[in-house]
């Protein structure tokens, strides 16, 4: 993988064998910006930013680029500020994300703030599901764009008070559309990940814990009748109030809601469920293995749950690994046969 005047690294070139690298640094020298442009040339995503001008460096030429072998293909993107971003598959343009992406690999992406998951809003959930979604099913990513396309137009016409109704109804014409490609996707994903949340939630936690997952869709699942009940109090409130904009995923734990009753070690093991069971579904979707990104996850687990988490990783999967320390690693353990980089002020050292 190469990248130029990416976050704090002016050229970054490194050779991964088929198993991954380990990253060892201390903070702030360039770990997870490493994993961000892996991230980015595999799904044009970063999990840590949606503007594409934070990732290219202060002090460059201005934009950046990140290059590399993936699935058989050299892949480029290029980003310029003010310009199309380029993309490109074996030295050829794709003239679009689309393009670029349906030939593409998956990827899961682990880190510490997983967590949020279980605690914070309905937000990172959906998120989580249309992380799957896309990777899975090219008309879900392109029926997610255009359903935030129109609720981003509805709003804004709702906010203004215009009285513009046709045109209303028109987007929403858009985004019922949408959500019946969106919606079942979403349940069919659920049923996949279900038993498999559950089981890693108990082969992490050493011990039965019943975890659930209960997708809610926002209206009941009967989008355009709730959007014609809503329709009086979206004009009074002046903003969309239902559609899978608002759909949510209740976690339980023992039957209890685990944002407001699991413990913190709870909520931890079932972010590790969560994403374990998220690479489950994508290879049993794509039939192949995702790489798995996995940002400074080790060395803040005790014993108990980073062996549990070592043993469940598939382990034929590439895996990148960032860590500050390596005291949690047995010479004896599978991610011994990891490619071994130090990074250090934006530099990589093997
Ligand atoms: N666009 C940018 N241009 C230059 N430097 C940047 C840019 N964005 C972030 N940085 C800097 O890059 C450095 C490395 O950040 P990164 O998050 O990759 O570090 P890290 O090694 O993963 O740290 P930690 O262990 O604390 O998570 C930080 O000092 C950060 O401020």
């Amino acid at each position: 993988m190469r990248a130029v005047d990416f976050r704090c690294f002016s050229a970054l070139s490194v050779e991964v064998p088929a198993a991954g690298a380990l990253l060892t640094g201390q903070n702030a020298q360039g770990k997870t910006s490493v994993l961000e442009a892996v991230c980015l040339l595999v799904r044009l995503h970063s999990p840590r930013s949606h503007r594409m001008a934070t990732m290219a460096r202060v002090g460059g030429a201005g934009g950046f680029g990140v290059a590399g072998e993936a699935w058989n293909s050299e892949r480029r993107m290029k980003w310029e500020p003010r310009r199309p971003v380029s993309y490109q598959v074996d030295g050829e343009e794709r003239s679009s994300q689309n393009a670029y992406l349906s030939d593409g690999g998956l990827l899961v992406w682990m880190g510490n703030e997983d967590v949020d998951l279980i605690r914070a809003g309905g937000e990172g959930r959906r998120r989580y599901l249309d992380f799957i979604g896309s990777q899975i099913d090219m008309d879900y990513r392109r029926a997610l764009h255009r359903y935030r396309r129109a609720l981003k137009a509805k709003n804004f016409l709702l906010k203004e008070g215009s009285l513009r109704e046709a045109e209303i109804q028109s987007y929403e014409g858009v985004m019922i559309e949408s959500a019946a490609v969106i919606q079942p996707v979403r349940e069919r994903i659920m049923k996949a990940l279900s038993p498999a949340v559950a089981e890693y939630q108990t082969r992490i936690a050493g011990r039965d814990e019943l975890l659930e997952l209960d997708y809610q869709p926002a209206g009941g699942g009967h989008f355009p009748e709730a959007l014609e009940q809503a329709r009086d109090r979206e004009r009074r409130q002046r903003r969309s109030l239902v559609g899978p904009h608002r759909d949510d995923v209740v976690i339980r734990i023992n039957g209890l809601d685990a944002s407001d009753f699991a413990s913190e070690g709870q909520q931890r093991t079932a972010a590790l469920a969560l994403k374990l069971a998220q690479g489950q579904v994508l290879s049993a979707g794509r039939g192949e293995q995702p790489i798995w990104l996995i940002d400074d996850v080790f060395g803040e687990l005790d014993v108990m749950r980073r062996n549990a988490l070592m043993e469940a990783l598939p382990q034929g999967a590439q895996k990148w690994i960032t860590t500050t320390h390596l005291d949690w690693l047995d010479q004896a353990s599978p991610l011994g046969e990891l490619a071994r980089f130090t990074v250090r002020e934006g530099t990589l050292e093997s």
